[in-house]
């Protein structure tokens, strides 16, 4: 085996590195080469990448098992038009969802607005302090994300607001959410694209019985909503003015753009959100405008699927910055939900992965735990490390440590360290050989800003979409996740204290385990 010192990378360094604003790339050290790249410009895939991207940006369906446009990225295009090289469109049975956007958008601000400066009050004239969010996947990894990059960024002012998520059933978090807050002078939002959720709406319903626990007014004013379904908004109770719609076109995990981050607003303002939504903006800009060897999200997935094509079905992630450590749990959603599929567009069977596993951890944290199987073992990973060039504070020499550590991994994936023939005679040193050769890749950031993570963001909603299309699979549906959905409803019935007996003798099982140790406690 080779060290990678006598490949094309190391003879010309660079030759795959991409900037656009605030990120950079560099794949020099990936099992593909500018030979694969340049191929592909003229492969059957890019073909159906460029039709997707023109699809979808013209609000042609692109979800076809739904028959729906995608249309997530007319959030941040209605107030952002300057960034896109070309007028876009998004026609819904003739309503046009970027005015709506727009619309839904200036209603979000003024609200936000009134309640940040304290002109919309509680029932007793004071300033909201809190927020309670409530919304489960999609409504809520993103505005879980973006609160703690914000919080960590330090953006929301001395008097920003509290907030505190509730996703789970486990009651668990729930009870260390209401811990932290009170109930005349909590806002309670209730994300959830279809308002048909078991987790959130069980959730609300219980918020409802704490907010009247304060007294008869309080459930009243403090209800919002953010939803595609405003009619079931409303059935429960919650105010027409205080519902936040957005389009049935937005997929929830890629939803966090509109509505369901009104919280992440309130805490750290309209300015702070605007900057996000126009670095999401510069993405699809150059997106639009870029041909595949240009593009830093099509150059990601090209890699991504020569990589599958090879059996590496495993994505490791580390951004070595602690301010992004929910990166990881937001994007697996992103990445998984959309590209874990069994069938292509056409409902043929697909019989190799197409979906690497996305997970990880910050640097150097990971190092110091799983990076061991990915130096040594012989399952196959790609590595993706992550470092940001500015840090927020003064404290050179930590970030200087910080980024010895990323690069230092980069070349150790990919280098490795061989034994020499006196060291593979000997079994015990033989133990210290690291084969490098493992694919590794590279993303810088300038500074991590609301505009970089924007661009970050939705560079990884392109990167999924492009990924998604070369394969031809549909990255905007999730019947996989039905199947629990509904087995769960019918299993209320039976999980103690209930009545009815679980029709699949394994369950069955389970739960006369629950029942003879439900005395034991
Ligand atoms: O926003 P909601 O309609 O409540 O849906 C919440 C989540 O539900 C399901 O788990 C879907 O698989 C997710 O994509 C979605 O984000």
């Amino acid at each position: 085996m080779k060290p990678s010192s006598t490949t094309t990378s190391a003879l010309n360094p660079g030759y795959l590195s991409r900037s656009i604003g605030p990120l950079h790339i560099n794949l020099d050290r990936q099992l593909y080469n500018i030979s694969h790249v340049l191929s592909f410009e003229q492969s059957e895939a890019n073909q159906r990448l460029s039709s997707f991207i023109q699809k979808m940006f013209s609000g042609q369906v692109v979800n076809g098992t739904e028959q729906r446009p995608a249309g997530h990225w007319a959030l941040r295009a209605a107030c952002n038009a300057q960034a896109y090289p070309a007028p876009v469109s998004l026609l819904v049975n003739g309503r046009d969802e970027i005015e709506l956007a727009r619309q839904v958008q200036e209603h979000m601000q003024l609200f936000v607005e009134q309640v940040r400066s304290g002109r919309y009050t509680t029932p007793d004239g004071v300033r909201y302090d809190s927020i309670l969010h409530l919304g489960i996947g999609g409504s809520d990894l993103g505005p879980r994300l973006l609160n703690d990059v914000f919080s960590k960024l330090e953006l929301g002012g001395e008097d920003a607001m509290k907030i505190r998520f509730a996703a789970n059933v486990d009651f668990h978090e729930m009870k260390a959410a209401l811990a932290a807050l009170n109930p005349k002078t909590t806002l309670v939002v209730t994300a959830s694209k279809s308002f048909s959720t078991r987790e959130t709406l069980h959730n609300a319903q219980h918020i409802f019985k704490w907010l009247d626990s304060a007294g008869p007014d309080y459930r009243g004013k403090a209800l919002v909503a953010a939803t595609c379904k405003p009619s079931k908004a409303m059935e429960l109770g919650i105010p027409p003015e205080r519902i936040f719609e957005f389009s049935e076109t937005v997929g929830g995990r890629y939803s966090l753009w509109g509505p369901v981050s009104i919280g992440v607003r309130m805490v750290h303002g309209n300015l702070v959100f605007n900057e996000l939504l126009e670095g999401a903006a510069l993405m699809d800009g150059h997106v639009l405008q870029s041909k595949a060897s240009q593009c830093i999200p099509t150059l990601l997935a090209m890699s991504d699927l020569y990589n599958l094509e090879q059996g590496v079905a495993s994505l490791m992630l580390s951004p070595y910055d602690s301010r992004l450590s929910q990166l990881v749990p937001y994007l697996q959603q992103l990445w998984m939900e959309s590209l874990g599929k069994g069938v292509n567009n056409h409902g043929e069977l697909l019989y190799k992965p197409s979906c690497p596993i996305l997970w990880g951890d910050v640097g150097t944290n990971g190092q110091h735990a799983f990076f061991q199987m990915l130096h040594q073992s012989r399952i196959a990973s790609s590595v993706e490390l992550m470092a940001i060039i500015h840090p927020n504070h003064d404290e050179e020499q930590s970030h200087q440590v910080l980024l010895s550590h990323a690069l230092a991994q980069s070349e150790a994936f990919s280098v490795g360290r061989l034994n020499s023939m006196e060291e593979l005679a000997d079994t015990v040193n033989n133990f210290k050989a690291c084969p490098g050769k493992r694919p590794v890749q590279m993303v810088f950031m300038d500074s991590l800003t609301p505009y970089s993570l924007g661009a970050l963001l939705a560079m990884w909603e392109h990167r999924t979409a492009a990924l998604a299309a070369m394969q031809n699979i549909n990255p905007f549906d999730q019947w996989g996740v039905e199947l629990g959905k509904g087995i769960a409803e019918q299993l209320e019935h039976s999980v103690p204290p209930g009545e009815a007996p679980a029709e699949n003798p394994v369950t069955a099982h389970f739960i006369n385990h629950f029942l003879k140790n439900a005395g034991q406690r």
